[in-house]
């Protein structure tokens, strides 16, 4: 990239997402799938859901080359003492994958987003 011009492929995914307005539907419809899961959603049951959204907003926008600035906790000081599980992961994801699809993100993109989360994995499970 050049000085003063905007790196087209930095904010590639930030583009796929839909921007701000496509990120927040997301966050949203994962929020909303997470709530109507029986085998996580008591891990929410005391948290303050404005602030998550808040947060998972400006991860999702920073981590795919948007112009957020993500100032929440690490992944490992947000998820400890909830000692979470491979299965409650993998349960998250699934609840991931479902929101994408009711946004209708095309497969290409899941994958890249998939590929931001998974390997935050070890910071998140066990912690
Ligand atoms: C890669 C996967 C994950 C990402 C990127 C992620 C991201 C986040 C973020 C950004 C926060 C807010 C941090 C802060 O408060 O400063 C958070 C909090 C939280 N996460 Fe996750 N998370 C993941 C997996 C999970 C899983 C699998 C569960 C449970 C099944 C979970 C449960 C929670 C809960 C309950 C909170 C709120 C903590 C509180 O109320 O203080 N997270 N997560």
């Amino acid at each position: 990239s050049s000085p003063g011009k905007p790196d087209v492929q930095k904010d590639a995914l930030y583009q796929s997402l839909g921007g701000m307005p496509g990120i927040e539907r997301l966050v949203d419809a994962a929020l909303t799938q997470v709530h109507g899961d029986l085998r996580i959603n008591l891990f929410f049951e005391n948290t303050d859901l404005a602030d998550l959204r808040r947060l998972l907003i400006e991860q999702i926008c920073q981590a795919s080359g948007g112009p957020c600035t993500y100032t929440g906790r690490s992944m490992e000081e947000a998820h400890s003492g909830m000692n979470l599980s491979e299965a409650d992961f993998a349960a998250f994801v699934e609840d991931l994958i479902a929101a994408m699809n009711t946004v209708q993100l095309a497969e290409s993109t899941q994958q890249q987003v998939l590929g931001l989360f998974g390997p935050m994995k070890p910071q998140v499970v066990g912690q």
